[in-house]
């Protein structure tokens, strides 16, 4: 890595699970005495590189570079109340008796204000330079034939939004991080670096990734990350790196975790299509196979993980929450206020009218299956049961297990972990009864999206794993794993630094003496 670093060289370094991507990337900072900075989307991926990077590379998230010039003209706009959308969209003229029926949806004002709001935010994120149809978010329950329609109503108002967000003194839009990050990122701003590290590439927004890769004539440009690990797709972030015009790097040692648990790694490795296979530390035994008490339980979704919570209570658990009770809180309020006969405007139920609709979708719908927990435990405990799970929920140091979601664990690792129940093979997923492979096993139609979510989770254990919901992969043999098995044409190097790439020959005028 330093070495094709001094090349002068842009480069991507692909890093899979636990080959400690933080310390190759501080060692390459220490040897450049140029002007660096480390960028990255999230603030606390930011704070935890902030303590380790050296003086002449600052390090900061793109809301952190917005704010130095155009965040710090919208100062007076900026820190204003939370509101409900709903009170934003009647100040941008949406009329509260707005009531537009789509298939089988009603949607009120409540939802429109939300779409308007969550277009605005779907377009701050990308690339693009003006609202479009894409920027509409899919509503959960709303098929996808009446997203037209719904575009038809909400783009008008979504650049109404837009424009009262130009003005720096006053406007009817609530006015946030994401507003002048796009405003900043629009005005195609030079950051003054020699080079440029960004961290957790595969997650970035199109947004930051614009900015960086317009750096690239003055600036040596090294992005970092996982493409296996892209998990954010779903709010905009594209796989930057497979794609990367420069030199392609691979660390493949994990240090996390032995042999055992890289043979895992790598069969959702290879479920992912990607050609990174994993060496595990000789030095480390990690396990795979049952585990009774986990430090942690990895869950899909926020409702899996209210079921977790309520079962570790009932085995008399000290059970902490990855991020705190908030997210399963509101959830349950939400399916609350729907059980009590009223609409709620939390964003995963927005369009549901009753609890029985939410019922029906849950029980019937494929794309529904998320909400499933969440409806069982309300159906059989009710919203008080879940209230009180949360109050009784510990700190994260004084647990005894911690519930996490997937997302929330990237970055993370426990000795032992099991994944939740909410992984299990949803009817999507189901295997077809007429697809086979080759062998003539049935084939499971596994979303990518989804595989990758499990490789993150399978690979935060450091001593043993659980497959527990994932157990179903062991039933098809086209996927089974075989110990000392490295598929696929990547490179398995045995040191961090035998591991990296040949330098290139392309140079950069400012690294080239
Ligand atoms: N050079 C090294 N030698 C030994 N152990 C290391 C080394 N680098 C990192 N580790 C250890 O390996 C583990 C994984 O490191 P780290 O969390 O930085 O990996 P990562 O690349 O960020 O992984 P992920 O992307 O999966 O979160 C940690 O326990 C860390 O302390």
């Amino acid at each position: 890595m330093i070495e094709a670093k001094r090349s002068g060289a842009h480069l991507a370094l692909q890093a899979g699970a636990g080959t400690g991507k933080t310390t190759v990337l501080v060692m390459a900072a220490r040897s450049d005495r140029r002007r660096g900075m480390y960028l990255a989307y999230n603030r606390p991926v930011v704070d935890d590189a902030a303590r380790k990077f050296p003086s002449n590379v600052p390090c900061l998230t793109g809301h952190g570079l917005a704010m130095r010039t155009t965040g710090r003209q919208y100062s007076a706009r900026l820190n204003t109340p939370r509101e409900p959308s709903w009170k934003i969209g009647e100040r941008l003229g949406i009329p509260p008796t707005m009531q537009v029926r789509l298939g089988p949806r009603l949607l009120t004002h409540k939802t429109i204000s939300y779409s308007v709001l969550q277009t605005v935010k779907r377009f701050c994120h990308s690339a693009d330079d003006e609202i479009h149809y894409r920027h509409v978010p899919t509503l959960k329950g709303l098929p996808d034939d009446y997203r037209p329609d719904l575009a038809r109503i909400v783009l008008p108002y979504a650049r109404r939004a837009w424009k009262d967000l130009q003005n720096p003194e006053r406007g009817a839009v609530r006015f946030e991080p994401d507003h002048y990050l796009k405003i900043w990122a629009l005005t195609t701003p030079t950051i003054p670096a020699d080079f440029l590290l960004l961290d957790e590439a595969q997650d970035t927004n199109p947004v930051l990734e614009q900015v960086f890769l317009a750096q690239r004539s003055h600036a040596q440009l090294i992005m970092v990350g996982d493409s296996a690990q892209a998990i954010y797709g779903w709010r905009g972030a594209r796989d930057v790196m497979t794609g990367f015009d420069g030199t392609q790097l691979h660390l493949t040692q994990s240090f996390r975790f032995g042999p055992a648990l890289a043979t895992e790694a790598n069969r959702w490795l290879a479920i992912v299509e990607s050609p990174l296979r994993l060496k595990g530390s000789p030095a480390i035994d990690t396990s795979v196979g049952p585990v009774d008490n986990p430090d942690a339980v990895l869950c899909r979704s926020n409702a899996g993980a209210i079921r977790e919570v309520l079962a570790l209570l009932a085995d008399g658990r000290r059970v902490a929450m990855v991020g705190g009770g908030e997210a399963l809180e509101k959830l349950a309020r939400a399916a609350g206020e729907l059980k009590a006969g009223h609409r709620t405007g939390h964003p995963e139920l927005v369009l549901f009218t009753t609890w029985d609709e939410l019922y029906e979708y849950a029980t019937t719908d494929p794309s529904g299956t998320d909400l499933l927990p969440l409806v069982e435990i309300i159906e059989d405990h009710g919203v008080d049961v879940v209230l009180q799970a949360v109050r009784s929920l510990y700190p994260e140091h004084d647990a005894q297990v911690v519930i996490s979601t997937a997302h929330k664990s990237k970055g993370r690792e426990w000795p032992t972990v099991r994944i939740a129940a909410d992984f299990e093979l949803r009817p999507g997923n189901k295997a077809s009864e007429t697809e086979t492979d080759e062998g003539g096993n049935p084939l499971p139609d596994i979303d990518l999206g989804e595989a990758r979510l499990a490789y993150v989770a399978v690979t935060r254990a450091r001593q043993r794993l659980d497959l527990g919901g994932l157990s179903w992969i062991n039933n098809f043999p086209q996927f089974a794993v075989q110990a000392g098995d490295h598929p696929g044409p990547a490179p398995v190097h045995s040191s961090p630094w035998d591991r990296l790439g040949p330098p290139t020959d392309r140079r950069l005028p400012a690294d080239s003496a």
